[in-house]
This record gives C-alpha cells, sequence and structure tokens, in this order.
C-alpha cells in the first residue's frame, strides 16, 4: 500500500473521528508514518476537506442507498479516490483507483468491491453530474460547489451581496501565503529578505504589515535563522492588529488570551525590551509554547501566568497603558488552514461565543488606566461576534470610545479574515 495515501487516510479519520484540527494531525501522522512525499499528503488531505461537501455531493449521486449510512472509512476512501480523479493531475485514474481499493482492503474490509464500483462510475459518468440549481437555490449552490456548512453562507449573506459572498467563499478554499513577522531587535526586515533568499527562498515585503515577509520554499524552520529568533510565523492581519495596537517601550501590555502568542511576542518586540507583557491563557501547557518562543526570540519582558480571562485580577486594575482582547472565537476567517471549520454545526456553542467575548472584554477593560487603549480582535467573519460584541461593549461602558476598527479579509487583502477594533478609554478630567 502506498504510504502516502495511507498516512492521508489517517489524517482524515483523526479529523472526522477524533474532531483533531488538521494541521495537528497532519504533523502527527507524517511524524509517525514517514511519508515519501509529505507535499502530496498535504494536498490530498487539504483536498479532501476543502471540498468535503461537494465530494459527497458527488458521491450521493452515484451509489443506491443513503450518503449518511455510508461507513466513515468507506466514505474517507472514496472522498479521497475521486479527488485524485478530479483534481490531481499527477495521479492516473487507474492509480486512484487501484490504491483506493488496496486502502480499503486494509480499512473498509469487504467493502473494497463496493469502493471499486463507486469510483469507476465516477470515471464514466462524472459529466452527467450537475450541481444545485444556481438560480432556484443559490444557497444550496453555494453549499455544495465551496463547500461550507449552510449557515456561514446565509450569515454572510446578511452582510454581503451574493457576488461579493461567493468570491469570500472561493478565497477560503484558496492555499494561504506562508508569512513572518521579522524580529527587528535582531535583524532590519530588508536583511532578513536578503539571508532569506540566500538560502534559496523566495521573499517579498507583505503590503500591510511593516515587519511582514510573505516566504515561498521549503524547510524554513530548519534555517539558522528562524533558530537564532529572527523571525517567526505569523499571518499578516495579526501583525497588522498589534502595528495598530502600537505598544511602545515602557508601557505595560496585558493580552488576556494570549496563546499560542503571536500578539504578545509581536508587543515586546516592538517594546525593545523595556517595559512589559502580562500573558494569560487558560490553558497551562499553552502558555508553556509562549514562554519557549520568548526564549528562543531572546525577549526577556515577558511574564506569563494562566489564569481565567472572565475573571477579574484586582491587583492589576487601572495599571496596563493596553490591552489585549483576542478573543476565543468561531474562526471563519481561518478556513483556509483549518477547513474543517466549514463544516461547524451552528451549535448552542456557536451562538454562546458573543457572550463569552463580552465577558472577557468587560473584565479586561478593568486593567486600563484612565486614557488606555483596549483592543478587541477576532479571526473570524461573523458580525455577531465581531461588530455586535464591539458595539455591545461601548454602550455598556461609554467610558469607551470606538477609535478604530477594521474588517480584514481573504478575497480583498489576501490574509486571513479578522476584526480589530481600538476603543480608547476617556483620560480624567482634571
Ligand atoms: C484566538 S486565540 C489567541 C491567539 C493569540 N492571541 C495569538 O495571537 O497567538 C484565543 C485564546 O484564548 C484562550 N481562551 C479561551 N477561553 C479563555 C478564557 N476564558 N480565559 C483566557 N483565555 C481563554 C484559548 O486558549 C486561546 O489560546
Amino acid at each position: 500500500m502506498d504510504i502516502n495515501r495511507k498516512t492521508a487516510y489517517l489524517v482524515l479519520m483523526a479529523v472526522e473521528t477524533k474532531k483533531q484540527y488538521s494541521n495537528i494531525a497532519l504533523n502527527h501522522n507524517i511524524k509517525r508514518e514517514k511519508p515519501t512525499s509529505e507535499a502530496f499528503v498535504r494536498e490530498l488531505v487539504y483536498g479532501v476537506l476543502e471540498n468535503k461537501k461537494l465530494l459527497d455531493y458527488v458521491i450521493s449521486k452515484l451509489i443506491t442507498g443513503k450518503l449518511k449510512n455510508v461507513r466513515t472509512p468507506d466514505l474517507t476512501i472514496l472522498r479521497m479516490g475521486i479527488y485524485q480523479i478530479a483534481k490531481m493531475s499527477s495521479v492516473p485514474e487507474y492509480a486512484a483507483v487501484d490504491e483506493s481499493v488496496q486502502l480499503a482492503k486494509k480499512y473498509a474490509r469487504g467493502r473494497d468491491k463496493f469502493i471499486n464500483g463507486v469510483l469507476r462510475s465516477y470515471i464514466r459518468d462524472r459529466y452527467n453530474i450537475t450541481l444545485p440549481d444556481r438560480e432556484k437555490e443559490l444557497v444550496k449552490y453555494l453549499s455544495v460547489k465551496y463547500s461550507y456548512e449552510e449557515w456561514i453562507i446565509k450569515l454572510w449573506m446578511e452582510e454581503f451581496d451574493a457576488e461579493f459572498t461567493e468570491s469570500l467563499l472561493a478565497a477560503g478554499n484558496q492555499t494561504p501565503p506562508l508569512t513572518i513577522r521579522t524580529n527587528t531587535g535582531k535583524i532590519s526586515r530588508d536583511e532578513l529578505i536578503a539571508e532569506l533568499k540566500k538560502e534559496g527562498f523566495e521573499a517579498e515585503k507583505c503590503s500591510l504589515a511593516e515587519k511582514g515577509i510573505k516566504v515561498i520554499g521549503e524547510g524554513l524552520l530548519e534555517t539558522e535563522a528562524y533558530k537564532k529568533g529572527k523571525f517567526s510565523v505569523q499571518d499578516e492581519a495579526s501583525q497588522v492588529a498589534v502595528q495598530l495596537l502600537d505598544p511602545r517601550p515602557g508601557e505595560l501590555v496585558i493580552d488576556v488570551c494570549a496563546a499560542p502568542g503571536g500578539k504578545t511576542l509581536a508587543s515586546a518586540e516592538r517594546m525593545d525590551g523595556h517595559g512589559t507583557v502580562m500573558a494569560q491563557d487558560i490553558y497551562a501547557g499553552k502558555t508553556d509554547i509562549i514562554e519557549r518562543e520568548a526564549k528562543r526570540l531572546g525577549l526577556l519582558n515577558i511574564k506569563t501566568k494562566t489564569w481565567d480571562a472572565t475573571r477579574l485580577r484586582q491587583e492589576l486594575c487601572g495599571k496596563a497603558d493596553k490591552v489585549i482582547v483576542d478573543a476565543p472565537c468561531s474562526g471563519l476567517g481561518v478556513v483556509r488552514r483549518k477547513p474543517e471549520i466549514k463544516y461547524k454545526k451552528n451549535n448552542e456553542q456557536m451562538a454562546s461565543l458573543p457572550v463569552k467575548q463580552l465577558a472577557i472584554l468587560e473584565t479586561a477593560a478593568n486593567y486600563l488606566v484612565d486614557g488606555g487603549l483596549l483592543m478587541y480582535s477576532t479571526c473570524t467573519v461573523n458580525h455577531y461576534e465581531n461588530r455586535r460584541v464591539a458595539e455591545d461593549f461601548v454602550r455598556r461602558n461609554p467610558e469607551f470610545k470606538i477609535e478604530d476598527r477594521i474588517q480584514l479579509l481573504p478575497n480583498v487583502n489576501g490574509t486571513d479574515g479578522f476584526y480589530i477594533c481600538l476603543m480608547r478609554k476617556e483620560a480624567k478630567k482634571k
């Protein structure tokens, strides 16, 4: 059996049955199985995840029974087989079928003939399968074509017209650029670009993030530059958030939802070692990551603490110049990196997010000095978690005024979908 397809199968099953995040399942299985082509495994895993609804729609047209009665191993092998035939031009059709049958013999015993039959009928009938009617069933059409749960499309169509929504859906299925943030305490952006180019990478400046670089090439984290802490991997939108907040040397910054530390570390770098960033997160294991990264980057001005941000730390009230609330959210802005988010159900947990976000904001706001700046950000595109939460907050806390807010979008800015809102606490009148 081909080790690359076996690895992809194990990753997809971990995502499907254990609800693991694709990036975590990928790294874990690649390490364990040692596939001969990591690139093939990634292409197949992300291709299947990005197109899951479309693949299931196609499979439902090829089988006689109901899709929900097809067992998960059989369905996973069928999705992989059809994806290879439809989208991976490097894979001959016969190889896609034969390798799927081999996988079935190991992981879906007794179902290899069924799988062989479905894949052969796909090869025969694929051009007769049509999508739902765009005119009559727009949401369903978009849901199948771009593989998103229908509630996400309806949510976006509350804010954007059909054409814009479609381009946002399509952008969510693109591979995101690899972007890094220069640690300017160690090297300038131009010098780092030159160093990376010398190592054989393509590297160019980001347009929005002043320390950002877009990089193309394999093995970035094995470079000396990385080991010596000259840069960190961070999406451009996250970099822009800290750029707008603009932490200065000597300030006290409190980041209440800090792990894995992107904004904490970017803030500490901007402060040139002067002042302090207090980084809190509810999970102890996650604050360890921040400490490890601070060490790699040579940053001494970060203090971490495991803490639930909805609980007030009395001793910090009125102390911080800047507070970061990079809240837990639905993640609809990062589907390019975690395509499994496109299939989340709009359940109670989703609906309760704005309540939690507001509770964290209200607690964190207490830490600011008069005249201090509060940043609320999320990596989602959902006005109930973004604009609505920020507006609710300032309505309930009139001493805060919104100073700036932006929604970055993958189809407009090429970044993750990201919301940033800066709110200033009124300075006390003398
Ligand atoms: C969007 S992530 C933060 C990303 C981080 N700011 C960065 O730039 O790398 C949200 C974080 O909030 C944490 N979190 C969730 N609920 C929390 C709570 N009640 N108190 C503190 N942290 C919480 C999660 O563990 C997660 O690490």
